[in-house]
């Protein structure tokens, strides 16, 4: 009874703007005795929008994860209901439809860059000519065309993100999974992943950010859940959430002295007075951006990753076969693909599973890149403030590059 409320309510509630869909979602780890060990997501409630940038925050061990894989299809939900474009899981037109960066490497070790992109390409059933043409764009994007030759296995673990990135961008996802993207990265990567993520949002990609970079997922997720113990304990516009209404800050040029003591002397009248008078400071990041520009301009060389080059315009439809765009690298990333309508549809309720199935993984790149229909992206303020933030951002990059 419980079960098939819950399906109804989902199905109810689908829209076509909505990517992915949990309804009263829980994961129970049982143990050999199948009794039940571990209740690692514990009923939570959220959708995540077409073209939205949803984070998902937590500490160790909230369930993280665990939501992400039952997105994914990898693991079975205990109870509740997941629809990810309007479909279970597990369905293949759904996985091709997915990028995923998982939180940890699982790239073979002895293929170098090139051959793990021609390999993953392979699995989407790209013919040579796309996959060399993808492959050249992204490896100039994430900055590893110089060292493409070297084994994974050699790799710093900041590049061996940039290579993971590439990997899940290779079929041109819809829904693009970044679990802990920047860890490792130096500041000007972590840069480029957050522009990245912006310009594939404003394409109507959906995006969903795994991180413990508190300022990274601040500077470009629309909304954010926090969880904790399995359960979402707040949700909300990152505006929503940090906003502070009990106290106003007012931002004006340098203000002398006397001018302080007026402004104290009219706020007396209404019982109040002024908490701290303080002169901001710049961010770290801005700080590193440029010093690094400057040792960049000074000609001084570096062995490793470098900061990133073109952006693959084979995302990009009009994009011509062997042709190499003059736009930005983050411009050319971001497709002018749509993805498909979503249909809307009764979604049965997953049974139970004590076990999950690495085959799964696998099946989540088995699939053929496919033409995907026209879909519109919804009206999100508060992406549109950060992202105008980001093009001004974006010339600190380019002139890096
Ligand atoms: N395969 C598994 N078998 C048993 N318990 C598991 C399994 N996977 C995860 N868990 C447990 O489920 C809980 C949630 O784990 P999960 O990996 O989802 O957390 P997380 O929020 O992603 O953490 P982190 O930030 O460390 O990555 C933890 O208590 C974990 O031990």
């Amino acid at each position: 009874m419980t079960q098939t409320m819950t399906q109804t309510a989902a199905a109810e509630s689908m829209t076509s703007d909505s990517v992915v869909k949990c309804v009263k979602l829980s994961k129970i780890f049982k143990d050999f005795w199948l009794r039940n060990r571990v209740k690692a997501v514990d009923s939570i409630d959220f959708d995540i929008k077409r073209g939205e940038v949803f984070g998902l925050l937590g500490p160790n061990g909230s369930g993280k994860s665990t939501t992400i894989k039952m997105i994914l299809g990898l693991l079975h939900s205990t109870a509740g209901h997941i629809a990810v474009f309007g479909q279970m899981p597990r369905d293949v037109n759904t996985k091709k439809m997915i990028g995923y960066l998982p939180e940890e490497s699982y790239l073979y070790r002895f293929l170098n860059a090139r051959e793990t992109l021609d390999y993953y390409g392979k699995l989407f059933h790209q013919n040579r000519r796309q996959r060399k043409q993808r492959i050249d764009m992204l490896l100039e994007m994430v900055g590893l065309d110089r060292v493409a030759h070297r084994p994974i296995g050699e790799y710093s673990k900041g590049m061996q993100r940039r290579i993971g990135l590439a990997q899940a961008l290779i079929n041109d996802p819809q829904l693009l999974i970044l679990d802990e993207p920047t860890t490792g990265m130096d500041p000007i990567g972590a840069k480029q992943i957050k522009d990245l993520i912006l310009q594939l949002s404003d394409k109507g990609k959906t995006i969903l950010l795994c991180s413990h970079q508190l300022s990274d997922v601040q500077d470009v997720c629309d909304r954010v859940a926090v969880m904790y113990g399995g359960k979402i304990r707040q949700i909300g516009t990152v505006e929503e959430l940090l906003v502070k209404e009990e106290t106003t800050t007012l931002k004006v040029d340098h203000l002398d002295p006397s001018i302080i003591e007026e402004i104290e002397q009219v706020l007396a009248k209404h019982n109040k007075c002024i908490d701290a008078v303080e002169h901001p400071t710049q961010r770290l990041e801005d700080l590193f951006l440029d010093i690094v520009h400057k040792a960049q301009k000074e000609g001084l060389a570096t062995h490793g990753a470098s900061s990133g080059g073109e952006i693959a315009s084979f995302l990009t439809s009009e994009a011509v076969a062997g042709e190499a765009s003059s736009e930005s690298i983050l411009e050319e990333l971001v497709s002018n693909s749509q993805p498909e309508p979503v249909v809307e549809k009764e979604v049965p309720v997953e049974q139970p599973a004590n076990t999950e199935s690495d085959e799964a993984i696998a099946s989540l790149m088995d699939q053929p890149k496919v033409e995907q229909a026209e879909a519109k992206k919804p009206d999100v303020s508060d992406a549109e403030k950060k992202r105008k933030k980001s093009a001004g951002d974006q010339s600190v990059i380019d002139d890096l590059l």
